[in-house]
């Protein structure tokens, strides 16, 4: 008996070897095998030109083109094969069955037949690409079933018929594009706030406007059969409409006009040029492509990209794209930070998102991937959300949506010039309550432990409430200690990470409190004078303030607005209560928000702290007449 014990012990351990090599191999290899069953139903019963490489024995989600599956590999949730000569009808019961996909493309084939309403029964879409094939006839009355969809294009195509009303069911459009079919009838009333694309032009379209559609360029609805007045702007105001005067002019008075239309051309045709050669400067997409690091990030990562990593979504990412859509991208460089560079990248079908390249990353694998995770399960609308990541041995990325108007920091210090986007104290305060949510927020996760690290200006932008919204958040422990924290936002850090490198929340709180002062002073956080001299923001509000010259503090852009000197003040004051060097005498984040909030009666209608006010319990407050207007803040 006592012989047989290692003898045992051997066979146990070669079954649980073999049985966790079998779970491994299961795991590794999961396939969402009937999604797989139905792309290839789909495939070998249509014509097509272009070799796939969709062989049954790969795997779907790692190796086949054009497919890209959900995080734990159990659904496919896009399928894009735009230009693969995909020929004839859409064979029923094969694209209906992968009930998870959000993206369908499949542009530019020659793809015949009438609207697939199979595609109907896919509740999860939320793009669809038909563009450039030979559809025809009409489309399906009913659409509202998409309840998520946010893109439809069915332009160049020879869809007939009405443009069914049912259209403006789908409450989440973004983009419709109709052009260049023969849509007839009149255009239904497509009232869809969140609609910010259209193109109608290019059909047999009749009658009038509808009055939720006048806000789109008349370009929109060109090549129909609607009168020329109707395609007037709506803003035009009634004294701009052309008159006709049915006197005759005088040979001297016709003379005079032709003489004058000669010299207004001709200045027109000078400052057009003027302006087009500034536009060419400006225009950083053109330039960038052929930029150095463009071109490297692009070549580089084709190479990766074979090799091993792939982009990993998260959930409520309505965005899918692989990382061959990032590579073909028009990538404009947007910086470097300490992390890496950052680059906007305009995907084909998918939007522009942000993709921070990073660098000095010090964590395997397996630590990075479970920072990303637990990043991502933190949502909230004051913390940017990060949509996927992507990890390979020499290459990290990570996305997120991109900001159009750019981060704070921009805002407040960049161009002054016409086009910038006017940050009143309006603007300033919400950006100041809704960071604050986000920091707060971030604080109260993981058991009270987490720290963002890295708060500054340039990692706060305006989210769609015009509220700040914190961005990075969880880089900061993935970074190398070769870029230690006390390289990491300079002017930003508290003292005790200056010196002993102590990170912690009431460090982030310094950080924000720096924040707060750069809102109300317009100043960045380490500045240069005239005469050279460095100037540290804190020092300086603290010296000022003590000479008893408050006023001297405030943004001069600020001072404009009447009757907000009060609020300044005590916003002064929470911003010079965060940054007391001794960290222990820092308030909490979620106090902080408080105090924020009592500033004024802000209803954010963007989750609210626990304290919220009634109405008119506020001081009283008269920003410019045009901010009130344009403002659901006052709507507590
Ligand atoms: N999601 C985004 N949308 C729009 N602009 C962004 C986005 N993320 C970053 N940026 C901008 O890109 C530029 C580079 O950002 P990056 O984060 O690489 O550097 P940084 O913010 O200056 O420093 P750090 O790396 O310490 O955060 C900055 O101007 C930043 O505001």
């Amino acid at each position: 008996m006592l012989s047989e014990g290692p003898k045992m012990g051997k066979k146990f351990c070669f079954s649980s070897i073999l049985l966790f090599g079998a779970l491994y191999f299961i795991i590794a290899r999961a396939e969402p095998i009937e999604d797989k069953q139905a792309l290839l139903d789909f495939i070998n019963n249509i014509d097509r030109m272009q070799n796939l490489n969709w062989d049954a024995k790969t795997s779907a989600c790692d190796d086949w083109n054009g497919v890209t599956c959900n995080r734990d590999k159990s659904r496919i949730i896009a399928v894009r094969l735009p230009e693969v000569g995909v020929r004839g009808r859409i064979p029923t019961n094969t694209l209906v069955r992968l009930s998870a996909l959000r993206i369908l493309s499949l542009r530019s084939n020659d793809i015949s037949g009438t609207f697939p309403s199979d595609l109907l029964k896919l509740r999860n879409l939320t793009a669809l690409y038909l563009q450039f094939n030979k559809f025809q006839g009409p489309l399906p009355s009913e659409f509202s079933v998409w309840k998520h969809l946010s893109v439809l294009d069915l332009s160049s195509n020879a869809f007939n018929g009405s443009i069914p009303l049912s259209i403006s069911n789908l409450t989440h459009l973004e983009a419709l594009n109709l052009a260049n079919n023969s849509f007839s009838g009149n255009i239904p009333d497509v009232d869809i706030p969140s609609l910010k694309q259209l193109d109608l032009s290019k059909n047999n379209l009749t009658g009038v406007i509808p009055q939720s559609l006048l806000r789109f360029p008349p370009s929109v609805f060109a090549g129909n059969s609607i009168s020329p007045d109707k395609l007037l702007p709506p803003s035009l105001p009634p004294t701009l409409l052309p008159i006709r005067h049915s006197s005759k002019l005088s040979v001297s008075a016709l003379l005079g006009i032709v003489i004058g239309s000669c010299v207004l051309a001709f200045v027109l045709i000078v400052f057009l040029m003027m302006f087009m050669n500034k536009k060419r400067e400006d225009n950083k997409w053109a330039t960038l492509k052929s930029n150095k690091n463009d071109m490297s990030f692009k070549r580089e990562n084709s190479e990766h990209q074979k090799a091993n990593g792939r982009l990993v979504f998260f959930e409520d990412c309505n965005i899918v794209f692989d990382l061959e859509d990032l590579l073909r991208a028009s990538a404009e460089v947007l910086g470097k930070g300490t992390f890496g560079t950052t680059y906007k990248a305009a995907l084909e079908d998918a939007g522009t998102v942000v993709v921070k390249r990073l660098k000095e990353v010090n964590v395997g694998r397996k630590d990075f991937e479970q920072q990303m995770e637990s990043v991502a399960n933190i949502r909230h609308v004051n913390v940017a959300s990060l949509r996927a990541y992507y990890y390979s041995k020499d290459e990290k990325l990570v996305v997120y949506d991109c900001y159009d108007q750019g981060s704070v920091s921009s805002l407040l210090h960049g161009k002054r010039g016409e086009d910038r986007f006017p940050l009143d104290w309006e603007a300033r305060l919400r950006i100041a309550i809704g960071a604050a949510r986000g920091i707060a927020h971030i604080h109260s996760q993981s058991g009270g432990m987490l720290v963002h690290g890295n708060i500054k200006a340039s990692n706060i932008f305006i989210n769609s409430q015009r509220y700040g919204c914190v961005s990075d958040l969880g880089l900061a422990t993935l970074m190398s200690p070769v870029v230690p924290p006390v390289i990491r936002a300079a002017g930003y850090r508290a003292p005790e990470v200056t010196d002993f490198r102590k990170v912690s929340q009431a460090s982030d709180i310094y950080s924000f409190g720096v924040f707060l002062l750069e809102l109300l002073t317009g100043k960045s956080p380490i500045h240069a004078t005239g005469t050279d001299e460095v100037i540290h923001l804190v020092r300086w509000v603290n010296s000022v303030v003590h000479e008893e010259w408050t006023g001297e503090v405030f943004d001069v852009e600020l001072l404009r607005y009447p009757n907000i000197e009060e609020e300044l003040v005590t916003t002064l004051q929470i911003g010079m209560s965060l940054v007391d060097r001794n960290p222990e005498k820092r308030p909490k984040m979620a106090d902080v928000v408080k105090m924020l909030e009592d500033v004024r009666s802000i209803n954010a209608g963007n989750c609210p702290s626990s304290g919220t006010k009634s109405p008119g319990s506020s001081p009283s407050l008269t920003p410019p007449t045009s901010v009130i207007e344009s403002s659901p803040i006052h709507n507590k």
